[in-house]
């Protein structure tokens, strides 16, 4: 038996809370959301949509004590307040949701895992693990998973291959000071930089284009939502099936006291081990240099 929460039902909650329903991916969902009739409204919903592709799952609304036995508390609330090209913008609003409602879950007995999508995202995991005063490897953010998928999008289009045959990681902050880690980006099994002839320009201009990734969706749209829906139902997976995969998430780095995207195995008990990543001296400076930022961010709050 699986049971999943979902705190925040807005386009990004509401999209995951579809995936999981869709795919029949656990047993139980508990949703919440300030706004009562939303909630409602996306149980009906959900519930239409299972009878098309055959799925049961058990919907549950507004009740933070159904949480006490759930495998996982996703956290995607949000505030409108978000700025063109700046995450952080929503820090203020998404802290203070933080410090409301994060000891409501704990206090029901909730012993699972927190998977944190709200952003600004490692700013916001890091308070979430101090709030609660969970272990560190029972709170794991999306992180960079999302800004890795693009920039595998983006190489894959590139080079005239699928996506699915880039591996490699974008790593750091999710935000402004990510940086692709050329070092781990293989086309196949060959490195990207050994193999092709690809200028630094070029190099730039990929890491510019997944740094702007999320930024070109949601000048169109005003909000993105299915990439890091489908991201987390596969970290969801990953911890209920103890899949033990790996996904650059933001995870606590003990040499920097702070979370942030770094690739870890996720398996039953959240983060099980980080990978230890052979990078060169300019991407230990860039991962420093948002470390440095998260840590500030966090200072703040
Ligand atoms: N990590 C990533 O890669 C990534 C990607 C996309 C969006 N996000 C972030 O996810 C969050 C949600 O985005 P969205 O587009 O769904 O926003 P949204 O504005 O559509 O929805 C936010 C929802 O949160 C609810 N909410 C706010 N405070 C709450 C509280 N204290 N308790 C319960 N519900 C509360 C609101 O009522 C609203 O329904 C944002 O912080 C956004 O920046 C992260």
């Amino acid at each position: 038996m699986s049971k999943i929460g979902i705190i925040g039902m807005g386009h990004v909650g509401a999209d995951l809370g579809n995936t999981l329903c869709q795919a029949g991916q656990v047993d139980e969902l508990v949703i919440i959301d300030k706004k009562a009739d939303k909630i409602t409204a996306e149980a009906l919903e959900y519930q239409d949509a299972m009878l098309s592709t055959n799925q049961t799952v058990k919907i549950f609304t507004q009740d933070v004590e159904l949480l006490k036995d759930a495998d996982i508390v996703v956290i995607s609330f949000g505030s409108q307040s978000i700025d063109n090209e700046d995450r952080t913008s929503e820090l203020k609003d998404n802290a203070a949701s933080v410090r409301e409602m994060i000891p409501q879950i704990v206090s029901t007995g909730f012993r699972g895992i927190f998977l944190v999508i709200s952003n600004p995202c490692d700013v916001i995991t890091a308070l979430v693990q101090e709030v609660s005063g969970f272990p560190a490897h029972r709170i794991i953010g999306t992180g960079t998973s999302l800004d890795t998928n693009r920039m595998r999008r983006i190489v894959g289009q590139e080079f005239g291959v699928s996506p699915q045959s880039v591996e490699g990681y974008v790593l750091g902050e999710h935000g402004e000071s990510q940086f692709v880690a050329w070092s781990t980006v293989r086309i196949g099994s060959q490195l990207l930089t050994d193999t092709y002839d690809v200028s630094q320009e070029k190099l730039e201009w990929m890491k510019e284009e997944t740094r702007l990734g999320g930024w070109h969706i949601h000048q169109a749209k005003g909000w993105t939502s299915y990439g890091i829906s489908s991201t987390a139902a596969r970290i969801i997976q990953s911890i209920l099936k103890d899949e033990q995969k790996i996904y650059p998430v933001s995870t606590w780095d003990k040499t920097k006291d702070i979370f942030l995207g770094y690739p870890a195995v996720i398996g039953k008990q959240g983060v099980v081990k980080r990978l230890e990543l052979a990078l060169t001296d300019e991407e230990t400076a860039k991962y420093q240099k948002s470390a440095v930022k998260i840590k500030s961010f966090f200072e703040k709050v």
